[in-house]
């Protein structure tokens, strides 16, 4: 008897993004304060008492990793948690992403923590490096970046309190905040930078679980799993477990949308494993029903009309390695039952064959559809979703991922066969274009994108010229619905979004999104975002 695989599930960065929270729970009242001389803050809309104490979380989250002094308050979950699950996922820290080197995209990208930093100086240097040091008591991150395009002194981002104001420091090519020049200018989460023709972008509060390396630069660190990588702490500690569950015969189930790499994150699973067999893909969508078995489990020699000699079929096929099950939502009922058999029992019977072989396969499938749903209407087997699921891992879409554009990108220009690729350069005008895109095709369209403009580019700069009406033309969209998301990570852009375009004011939110202020108030305290954030 085959022994079942244990039920494994990784961290959700949805579950991460439900326990972030953590607040004083008595937090006293201090007088707002000024900044940059743009007036009060929290004037005009909802009065914000738990202002400072946002600072001091920042803080306390990042005084622990650098060992100094902590917060000493008294801190309320906003749900109630078991202990193990609070020491592992239930912080939130900032970072500062370089996403892109327009002038040289093959450098990737890289992302720096913020915890504890007072201030960054951002200038030209030999290669990506940052250091941190403390001038008279406050934290400096000196972030140096090797483009032309970057003055010595280019610009520096000063922290007040919890708020980030960006100056240009006289550099030559100036600095962007969203695409505007500007000399001084307050950064909101999400917003992207540009010193010279790089692009940073700032985020608040990512989840961290602990586990992970806080700084991580892509160009000095392979990745977790062969040929899949990100910057994004959540998806890093995802792929972090992925990889030790690659190594062990776990069948695996990768969920996503179309083009998000559940195929390529397949074989590097597979280059983990150590198995010596091969990797053999089947797309199970594009089998023909009638010989679905035949190809799968394999045929004895005169077993049907055609069956000119004894075939191994696809299970067989990968004796010693990994099968990896594409599209497993489109097959046919009763394949799925003899699938069941064989994962079950680990033997296959093939089509006319009277005797089973034993069979030594790793199985990952994948799928863009959801299997549950397919499960309730009778179109998938509970059973096999549940021996699928020994472990299931969900790929995000590209769109919920953006600070790893620069990072495919250069990948996807190293790996590429057009002449001069790995040397190619965007403008910075389709640098913008491409962050603001929202790649309902996920990577498999990027990499369409980025063949094609570099061909059309031939050796040069790619302009906004070389790149498809799809992608210079489309509306940005808050997410594809155009409404509000149901996905914890695409919700959270979108209030975010949102509550910049309003400057923190809550009721203009709720009544341009249909919704109650309470139901507002309710997700900006599961996502942990505060409306003071957002005010000049
Ligand atoms: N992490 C990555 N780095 C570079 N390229 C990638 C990455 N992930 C995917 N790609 C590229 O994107 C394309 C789509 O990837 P893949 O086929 O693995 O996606 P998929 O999720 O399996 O798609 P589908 O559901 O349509 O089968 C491929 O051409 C692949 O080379």
């Amino acid at each position: 008897m085959a022994r079942r695989a244990p039920l494994l599930r990784p961290r959700r960065r949805a579950a991460l993004d439900r326990h972030v929270v953590l607040h004083p729970a008595r937090a006293p009242r201090r007088a707002p304060r000024r900044h940059g001389g743009r007036g009060a803050r929290g004037g005009g809309g909802v009065p914000s008492p738990r202002r400072d104490h946002v600072d001091e979380r920042h803080h306390a989250a990042g005084e622990s990793r650098y060992h100094r002094a902590t917060m000493n308050q008294p801190v309320t979950m906003t749900e109630e948690l078991p202990e193990h699950e609070l020491s592992a996922r239930s912080h939130r820290l900032p970072f500062l992403f370089v996403v892109m080197h327009c002038d040289n995209p093959s450098l990737g990208g890289a992302r720096y923590c913020l915890s504890g930093v007072d201030g960054i100086t951002i200038g030209r240097g030999p290669s990506r490096e940052v250091s941190r040091v403390d001038e008279g008591g406050a934290r400096t991150l000196v972030l140096r970046l090797p483009s032309p395009s970057v003055s010595k002194a280019h610009a520096r981002l000063v922290r007040k309190g919890a708020a980030w104001f960006l100056e240009d420091l006289g550099s030559k090519n100036g600095s962007c905040v969203n695409g505007e020049r500007v000399s001084r200018a307050p950064i909101q989460d999400g917003d992207l930078i540009e010193v010279g023709s790089v692009v940073l972008r700032h985020r608040a509060a990512l989840p961290v679980s602990g586990d992970e390396a806080l700084d991580l630069d892509s160009a000095s660190r392979a990745p977790e799993v062969t040929g899949y990588m990100s910057l994004d702490p959540a998806i890093a500690t995802d792929l972090a477990a992925l990889a030790r569950v690659a190594r062990l015969p776990i069948t695996t189930l990768l969920l996503g949308e179309t083009g998000t790499g559940k195929e390529v994150l397949a074989k590097g699973m597979h280059a983990l494993s150590g198995r010596r067999g091969p990797f053999v893909a089947v797309n199970c969508g594009a089998l023909p029903s009638s010989l679905l078995e035949s190809q799968l489990f394999g045929h004895v020699r005169g077993s049907f009309t055609g069956a000119q000699r004894d075939e191994p079929g696809y299970i067989r096929s990968a004796e010693g390695g990994t099968l990896f099950l594409d599209e497993i939502g489109d097959m046919p009922l009763h394949a799925q039952a003899a699938l069941l058999r064989v994962l079950q029992e680990r033997e296959v019977v093939p089509v006319g064959g009277a005797r089973p072989t034993r069979v030594d396969v790793r199985v990952i499938a994948a799928t863009n559809q959801p299997l549950d749903t397919l499960c309730l209407e009778g179109e998938f087997r509970t059973d096999l979703l549940a021996r699928l699921s020994g472990y299931q891992h969900t790929l995000p879409p590209l769109r919920e991922r953006i600070e790893d554009l620069g990072l495919l990108i250069g990948d996807l220009l190293r790996r590429s066969n057009i002449p001069g690729a790995p040397s190619a350069r965007l403008s910075v005008r389709v640098a913008r274009r491409l962050l603001s895109h929202t790649w309902p095709l996920n990577i498999r369209e990027l990499e369409n994108v980025l063949t094609v403009a570099v061909a059309l580019a031939e050796g040069g700069v790619v302009e906004l010229s070389n790149l498809p009406e799809s992608v210079t033309t489309a509306p940005v969209q808050l997410a594809p619905s155009g409404g509000l998301s149901s996905s914890p990570g695409e919700l959270r852009e979108q209030l975010v979004s949102l509550l910049q375009k309003h400057q923190g004011n809550v009721s203009s939110v709720a009544r341009v999104t249909g919704k109650s202020r309470m139901q507002i108030h309710r997700w900006m305290q599961k996502f942990g975002i505060h409306p003071d954030d957002f005010r000049g």
